[in-house]
């Protein structure tokens, strides 16, 4: 009786080349469904064919209600006339034939006549008793085999139906239900004497006991019967049908990109399903995993996806086929001097849990042997403690155990895959992920066979961390969450071109930058799934809002990863930074406010990045969409020194400067350029040489100077009369810069000479900002346009300085600046840049 599937031999129909599918009760819900299952049935090129169907959705627990409902004393005559009627529905759109019609309706009315009549002896013992219970559970399998049968002849296809009570023989075991393989092929054998079509409809779920009394199979079971059938039917294959395509890379609820996988190997479903991922339950596997059979899990209503197919093989694929994340755990453990070197603490352990029938999660015990820790149910966690206080009293008593600790709010992550055996840097990239997505890790498991690596995490980490490693191993796009202030004109620029990137990204960095927020000074927008339409209109529509609210948002959508662009030129947003530092949330900004602003506040930025992982990137707020702060790093990272930095560091004033000839008004120029987007907000932060002295202040610190704006020696261009009042007023009375411009243009002018607005930053310490006349010839008289010019005289370019040239403002090149900051943070973070 305990021969093995391998010893079952086949029936004398097996020669025939045969497919088992497998439908689920939502393939079968209505006359609709059974119809669509038929039409896949009929359309299949397949010699040979077993339909192994589950009783129409709902339906068994239904029937497991009636039952419950009879034996309580309740009246079950509406529940089961419903029931009644429901099938004699299908049954009627079903079979159009009268005669055929009718004799199905026949064996309906008797089916639930004897239903009926059963539910009636229960009520009068007050109790289904176990056989009555199967008998009734079972029902709704030969009702649907039956239906979708009778549609099938209706249709002219000759079906034969298999009641599997006919066939299959099974009895209880210890993992659950087992078959009784010899026993079950010889019944069917001696069905196909009168059976012999070529297309079967059998019932899942139900078979008979070694007494002959009908029974079920267990959760799962019409799963398990469709492969009970493909193994006793020979099958080449088992497709098994449900609404989904196939098995996801990770719980679609919580990774909304997860993807279909298009192979898994047995022991890789095995793993995944443990793990809860939905898959079929291994104890299904059993029958086709002895003989090799493949399974596929594909969708009735997408029937040309290819789905998920599971064999020996288990197909290409990366090292990691899938995650998957438990929930409702807790971490008990045990902890101290008298664990190390003494044998048996694992078994003391083991044994105490078994005892209070306690199942372990996941185990993990440090080479030291100081402490060892197990993952069990969070309902379970506290009896868990109690039996390793009461196993290790006597250590516990003499101090050589610092107790029990239990940890409760604790998830598993798990990550499978084949190809992670003997791969190295596979654990690597899924801590890195965890470091990046600041998860912290609690425990650890990896079995010798590699093929899984389990990491408790806080419970509030958890989908953080599930994210953060489907991106890492490419099953998914690396996720940001991005806000960004200031949506003016670097702001409005910066949004038009990452949403004009963002396909491509996606498709070939797989970079998935997704806008959660936006913010004005007067307005705030917060979305859930990222604002890929027009963003101005979203804007548009949003109410005021605090800043608190948007970091709030950002963090709350348990992305991997967050990002705040500031494209304010606000000092109060500046002195955000180190607060979303701290929170874990990347800053990226041309606002020059936070760098360059009171040295405290860049200390606290500065203390902040160093204390955690997130970074500050700020290389448009000097030079635009120039490589100046880059460049300079560079040099001082390899060990360069600067001696002095001097150049033209003002778009605005470049712009100014190689445009005025002294014949129109200096004033209608700063109206252009305030027009063209390249000056600050309020032009006088330009006129003024503040933005140019905040720039050099940037540098500086940069070169580790702690250098700050009221050491920086400047030289104003607007003339004190118009430093107060509003912007509007100050653009209003523009024309008073004009005299006083006209008046230093001539001067220069008259000796040969053109003016320039340079910063210098000397050997000495000395920072200056100044208009000054140079020579016609000088290097600085011939740029174009906006072009910056910055010098960097160092150690090693001490005799010819090194130079960053090209245009220095404008919404367009600065917003590009600010983009390529946030696509080299991508890349830090894993993103395929
Ligand atoms: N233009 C250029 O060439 C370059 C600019 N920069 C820097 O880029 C930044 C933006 O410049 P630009 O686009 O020209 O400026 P704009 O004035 O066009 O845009 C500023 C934006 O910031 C918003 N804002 C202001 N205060 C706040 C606040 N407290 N909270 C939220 N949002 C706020 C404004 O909203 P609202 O409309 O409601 O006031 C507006 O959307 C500046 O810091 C500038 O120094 C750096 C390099 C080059
Ligand atoms: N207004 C600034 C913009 C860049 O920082 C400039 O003109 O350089």
């Amino acid at each position: 009786m305990n021969a093995s599937l391998s010893e079952a031999r086949p029936s004398p129909a097996a020669a025939l080349r045969t497919r088992a599918h497998k439908f689920g009760g939502s393939s079968l819900a209505d006359a609709g469904r059974i119809r669509h299952v038929a039409d896949l049935l009929l359309a299949a090129d397949e010699p040979g064919q077993v339909a192994v169907v589950s009783a129409m959705q709902g339906v068994t627990n239904a029937l497991i209600a009636l039952a419950g409902s009879a034996a309580g004393g309740r009246d079950w005559r509406p529940d089961w006339q419903a029931l009644r009627q429901r099938h004699a529905d299908a049954a009627r759109e079903l079979v159009g034939d009268r005669e055929r019609g009718d004799a199905l309706q026949a064996w309906l009315q008797a089916q639930f006549d004897q239903l009926a009549s059963l539910l009636q002896a229960v009520a009068v013992l007050g109790t289904p008793g176990q056989a009555a219970h199967e008998r009734i559970q079972g029902l709704g399998e030969v009702w649907s085999a039956r239906l979708l049968c009778s549609h099938l002849r209706e249709r002219g296809a000759e079906h034969a139906l298999l009641d599997a009570r006919d066939v299959l023989v099974v009895r209880p075991g210890e993992l659950g239900v087992a078959v009784d393989w010899p026993r079950s092929a010889a019944n069917l054998a001696r069905w196909r004497e009168t059976h012999p079509q070529a297309r079967v409809v059998a019932t899942g779920f139900i078979a008979s006991g070694e007494d002959g009394l009908p029974t079920v199979l267990g959760r799962n079971g019409s799963d398990y019967s469709g492969a009970i059938f493909a193994a006793l039917f020979d099958a080449d294959e088992l497709h098994i049908w449900t609404d989904v395509d196939g098995v996801l890379s990770a719980d679609p609820r919580l990774v909304p990109e997860a993807v279909p996988l298009p192979a898994l190997s047995y022991r890789e479903a095995c793993e995944l399903a443990y793990f809860g991922a939905k898959v079929i339950h291994p104890q299904t596997m059993t029958p086709a995993i002895a003989r090799g059979l493949p399974i596929l899990i594909r969708n009735s209503f997408r029937p040309e996806h290819p789905g998920t197919r599971i064999d020996a093989a288990g197909g290409a694929g990366g090292p990691v086929k899938g995650l998957t994340l438990n929930a409702g755990l807790a971490l008990v453990s045990l902890e101290g001097a008298g664990l190390i070197g003494v044998p048996g603490t694992a078994e003391r352990v083991f044994a105490a849990l078994h005892a209070a029938r306690i199942s372990v999660v996941m185990i993990s015990q440090g080479s030291s042997e100081h402490s060892i820790c197990c993952v069990v149910r969070d309902y379970e966690a506290a009896a868990a403690g109690t039996a390793l206080a009461r196993a290790f009293e006597r250590e516990i008593a003499a101090g050589q155990v610092q107790g029990v600790q239990q940890v409760a709010g604790i998830s598993v992550l798990a990550a499978v895959g084949d190809g992670m055996a003997g791969k190295p840097g596979v654990a690597a990239r899924l801590f890195g992920a965890l470091a990046r997505a600041r998860v912290n890790v609690r425990a650890i498991a990896q079995g010798a066979s590699e093929r899984n690596i389990s990491v408790a995490v806080a419970a509030e980490d958890a989908t953080r961390a599930l994210r953060a490693a489907h991106a890492a191993f490419w099953l998914s796009a690396q996720t940001v969450a991005l806000a960004v202030i200031g949506p003016g004109k670097v702001g409005a620029a910066l949004l038009d071109q990452l949403q004009a990137a963002k396909p491509r990204l996606q498709r070939e960095a797989g970079l998935d930058l997704r806008l959660r927020a936006l913010a004005d000074s007067r307005r705030l927008w917060l979305g859930e799934h990222g604002a890929d339409g027009d963003w101005r209109a979203q804007l548009e529509g949003a109410a005021p809002g605090d800043l608190d609210a948007l970091a709030a948002h950002l963090l709350g959508a348990h992305l991997p990863h967050a990002v705040i662009v500031d494209c304010s030129a606000s000092d109060a947003v500046a002195d955000r930074y180190a607060g979303w530092l701290a929170a874990g949330i990347h800053v990226i900004t041309p606002n020059k406010h936070g760098v360059a602003g009171p040295l405290p506040r860049r200390q606290a930025i500065d203390a902040a990045c160093l204390a955690g992982d997130a970074r500050l990137r700020y290389e448009a707020t000097v030079g635009a969409g120039l490589p100046v702060i880059q460049t300079l790093r560079d040099l001082l990272d390899t060990g360069d020194e600067l001696i002095a930095v001097e150049g033209i560091l003002s778009g605005t004033l470049a712009w100014l400067f190689n445009r005025y000839d002294g014949r129109q008004p200096f004033s209608a120029l700063v109206r252009e350029a305030h027009a063209l987007g390249y000056t600050e907000p309020d032009p006088r932060d330009d006129l003024s040489g503040t933005d140019v002295a905040r720039k050099l202040v940037i540098l500086a610190r940069e070169a580790g100077r702690a250098l700050s704006l009221d050491q920086v020696q400047v030289e104003s261009l607007v003339p004190a009369a118009m430093r107060h009042g509003s912007r509007e007023q100050f653009m209003a009375g523009l024309d008073g810069l004009d005299g006083p411009m006209q008046a230093r243009f001539e001067q220069a002018r008259a000796r040969g000479e053109v003016l320039r607005y340079v910063a210098r930053l000397g050997q000495d310490g000395q920072a200056r900002v100044a208009l000054v006349a140079l020579p016609a010839d000088h290097a600085f008289a011939h740029l174009r346009l906006t072009d910056n010019i910055v010098q960097f005289t160092t150690w090693r370019y001490r005799d010819n300085p090194l130079i960053v040239q090209g245009p220095g403002a404008g919404p367009e090149v600065t917003a590009a600046g600010v983009f390529s900051d946030l696509l080299r943070l991508a890349a830090a973070l894993g993103a395929r840049l």
